[in-house]
């Protein structure tokens, strides 16, 4: 490797150094030499700056250091790294002794650098990177990073630990008045504390907005003249629907202390005495000045001894409930509105019970003031008690969601794609040529009018569902652009008469289905149903030990979507044999394909010509293809290791992707096009061997919306069966439609 020189003169101000790579790639930097005020003219010490400006790496403080530490007479360096992406480095050099005008370094800069072997596969790989190149990298990185959590960074499980709000203490006073010098104990009681709800809301999607620890609110403390506290009010905390709710059992590790278990560790190291007096604290309240005295009294002590009796049974109590009726939720119905049908009609200024949801953890039982412990041996006690500990809970939280349908497919296969070409682009899910881009369930709605129009396809632009940031970058240019300063809005759009096709990308409407999306599609809309896109499942993600993909705890989000759909990508795997490899020949044709698509996006006769198709495919390092029969396999597999019988829900098989098989060019050759029926019947033929008779293929393009009608008009047909066999069961297992 070749040793660099890099020249420079201390002296002057604003050098500049440039350091060349063996392969001709330019380090550059700008040595900043400034000398010190007193010194100027002869350099004792000099303060140097430098700055390196390099698009290429990050430089690491210590190899600077190196690099410094070879250039004569260094005594010190001091480096500041501005920041430590893509680089900008500003070093202080501080020179000890007087330096030449003129003196030369050398250092092995190169051989360094190369030694390191992030920095030379960096190097050799991607120093042609463009900065669009270089933020999908770091996007990569960072799924790279989620997928290697093995999923338990996800938010569909959580652990929370729950406590009733505190009761407030109960108060040890006396009545004052004029003339009434020493009136009867006036100590009111405390409120009690504060129970937590938790309320099942459509809204929510995810648990991200529960919080881990919740507390109860306290009750207020009770005050003189028989005043008593407040007690706490209700938290609700609000759960997306579908949310499983379960406690953790006495043996669960996970499961926090209760109240006596964390005295008990509070208390351990300290003398009998010391432990006496420190539980006597946390239970008693005393009149100023007579906490000694109190203790030595008789009905002190008595009373002391059954309050003791009463938490054990209490203790006892809560022990039992655990062991025998932890709390076991199923949040799988919007909790009751708690507004009786009559509450509902009744007059102005009724008073209406507000849906609180489901009590999980009780508030603690406020504190007796002093008048309760009157008695005939002591008619002014002079203590009261302070209030209970609400109940503590360790809660186990799972989201299932209760999507229609759930997605489900290889990573790349395209499945956020459809989903947000189904759903009109609403449903926010991103889309990336890489692997492993969702890393989180989303949710999406699809609303379907008559005849299988669904309101996505309406959308009424030239939108092809790209790459999200892609798509973010030509809607800013657009903005910034001004086009859209004074655009219609969706339910603005030019054509207000149904006939005009004009705005709806060409779609074949017939008379009776709307043309728009939007508020104008609630005239049309007939059904809607759920659907769920999922991140990418690969082979062996089960397996703690393989580390492969985001484990499958994602599945349980779908767990309960009666309907399953595969999606496949049907340009994966070029050979028609069914291996799973490419000729060269065959990827050169997809780059000229998809170079073709790009140049010129598909119009919507190729979107009438669509049907089953041809073709050839692009290929991207990062995608982890499987021939499309290979892709059911694994799913098959995958599903059936999560949950037995799980894969008999898979209704239909998305083969997306099908546009790079019947690219513009192929529509017209028909020996391509018998090769891609030939791809098709070959991949309904594996569908029926592996997943049943009645699964049927669909070939789609998500990204150019091609042939998705089909795919809804089956879709509805899944989603009204499942919800009248639902219905059924509930009626009483007699399964007539309704
Ligand atoms: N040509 C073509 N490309 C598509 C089609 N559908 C999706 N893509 C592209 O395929 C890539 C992956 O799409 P995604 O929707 O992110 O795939 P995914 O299955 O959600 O991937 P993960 O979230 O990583 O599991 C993107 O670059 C899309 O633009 C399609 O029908 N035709
Ligand atoms: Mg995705």
């Amino acid at each position: 490797m070749a040793t660099t020189q890099v020249t420079t003169t201390p002296l002057m101000r604003y050098e500049t150094c440039s350091v060349a790579s063996p392969n001709g790639t330019k380090f550059s930097g700008s040595a900043d030499a400034t000398l010190s005020p007193k010194q100027e003219g002869i350099s004792k010490k000099t303060d140097w700056r430098w700055k390196f400006d390099c698009n290429f790496l990050q430089l690491k403080p210590h190899l600077l250091h190196f690099i410094l530490g070879n250039v004569a007479n260094v005594t010190s360096t001091t480096v500041t790294l501005d920041t430590i992406e893509i680089l900008h480095a500003v070093v202080d050099v501080r020179v000890g002794v007087s330096v030449p005008s003129d003196f030369e370094v050398t250092f092995p800069f190169w051989d360094y650098m190369l030694s390191r072997r992030a920095f030379s596969s960096f190097v050799h790989n991607d120093l042609k990177r463009s900065p669009e190149q270089v933020e999908a990298y770091k996007r990569k990185r960072r799924a790279e990073w989620k997928r290697r959590q093995g999923g338990h960074s996800f938010l569909d499980h959580l652990i929370v630990s729950v406590r009733g709000g505190k009761g407030g203490d109960g108060c040890a006073a006396f009545h004052r008045e004029k003339f009434i010098a020493h009136g009867p104990p006036s100590g009111g009681s405390g409120g009690r504390g504060g129970p937590v709800h938790f309320l099942p809301t459509p809204t929510l999607t995810t648990l991200s907005t529960v919080p881990n620890r919740i507390r109860g609110h306290d009750g207020e403390n009770g005050k003189g003249t028989w005043q008593s506290g407040k007690a706490g009010e209700p938290l609700v905390i609000k759960v997306p629907l579908g949310t499983v709710v379960k406690e953790l059992g006495r043996n669960d590790p996970r499961r926090g202390k209760d109240e006596w278990e964390a005295e008990e560790e509070a208390l351990a190291g300290s003398s009998v005495a010391e432990r006496i007096e420190r539980m006597r604290e946390r239970r008693w309240v005393h009149y100023p000045k007579f906490a000694e005295v109190n203790v030595q009294r008789n009905d002190f002590k008595e009373i002391e001894s059954s309050m003791y009796k009463l938490e054990r049974e209490r203790r006892l109590a809560q022990r039992r409930r655990l062991d025998e009726h932890p709390i076991y939720l199923d949040l799988d119905k919007h909790a009751d509105s708690g507004k009786s049908p009559k509450a509902e009609d009744a007059p102005l200024g009724t008073r209406q019970v507000e849906n609180l949801g489901h009590l999980i953890a009780q508030g603690g039982l406020g504190g007796l003031g002093n008048p309760h412990f009157i008695s005939s041996i002591n008619r002014a006690p002079r203590y009261a008690t302070r209030g209970h500990e609400g109940d503590r809970v360790t809660l186990f939280l799972e989201l299932k969601l209760l999507a229609d349908v759930g997605l489900v497919g290889m990573p790349n296969a395209g499945k956020s794609t459809l989903l947000k070409a189904l759903t009109g682009g609403r449903a926010k899910t991103e889309v990336a040529g890489y692997a492993f881009t969702t890393l989180n369930p989303v949710v999406g709605i699809v609303r379907v009018a008559g005849e299988g129009t669904f309101e996505g396809e309406l959308v009424p632009d030239e939108t092809v569902y790209d790459e999200t940031e892609l798509e973010e970058r030509s809607f800013e240019e657009r903005m910034q652009r001004g086009e859209l300063a004074n655009s219609l809005t969706r339910n603005q759009l030019p054509g207000q008469n149904t006939s005009d096709t004009s705005v709806t990308s060409g779609m074949p409407h017939s008379e009776s289905t709307p043309t728009r999306g939007g508020h104008f599609f609630d005239l049309y809309e007939s059904y809607r149903f759920t659907i769920a896109d999922n991140p990418g499942l690969i082979e062996n993600s089960a397996s703690p030990l393989a580390h492969a993909g985001l484990g499958h705890s994602f599945l349980r989000a779908i767990e309960r979507s009666p309907t399953l759909v595969c999606v496949v990508d049907f340009s994966a795997g070029q050979s028609l044999s069914g291996e799973n490899t490419k000729t060269p020949e065959a990827t050169v044709i997809s780059k000229l394909d998809a170079e073709e698509l790009e140049s010129a996006p598909p119009t919507v006769e190729i979107a009438r010509n669509m049907d089953p198709v041809i073709g050839s495919q692009t290929i991207d390092e990062s995608v982890i293809e499987a021939d499309p029969c290979e892709a059911i396999k694994i799913l098959k597999n995958e599903l059936e290791t999560y949950q037995k019988g799980m894969s008999s829900r898979i209704r239909m098989v998305i083969a997306n992707k099908a546009d790079l098989v019947a690219g513009p060019s192929s529509a017209s050759s028909s020996g391509t096009v018998e090769e891609a029926k030939a791809r098709l019947k070959k991949l309904e033929d594996c569908v029926k061997v592996e997943l049943g008779e009645d699964v049927v293929v669909v070939p789609v393009s998500a990204k150019y919306r091609m042939n998705l009608r089909k795919v809804v008009t089956l879709m509805k047909e899944y989603v009204e069966d499942a919800r009248d066999e639902k219905q059924a069961i509930q009626d009483g297992g007699y399964g007539e439609d309704t």
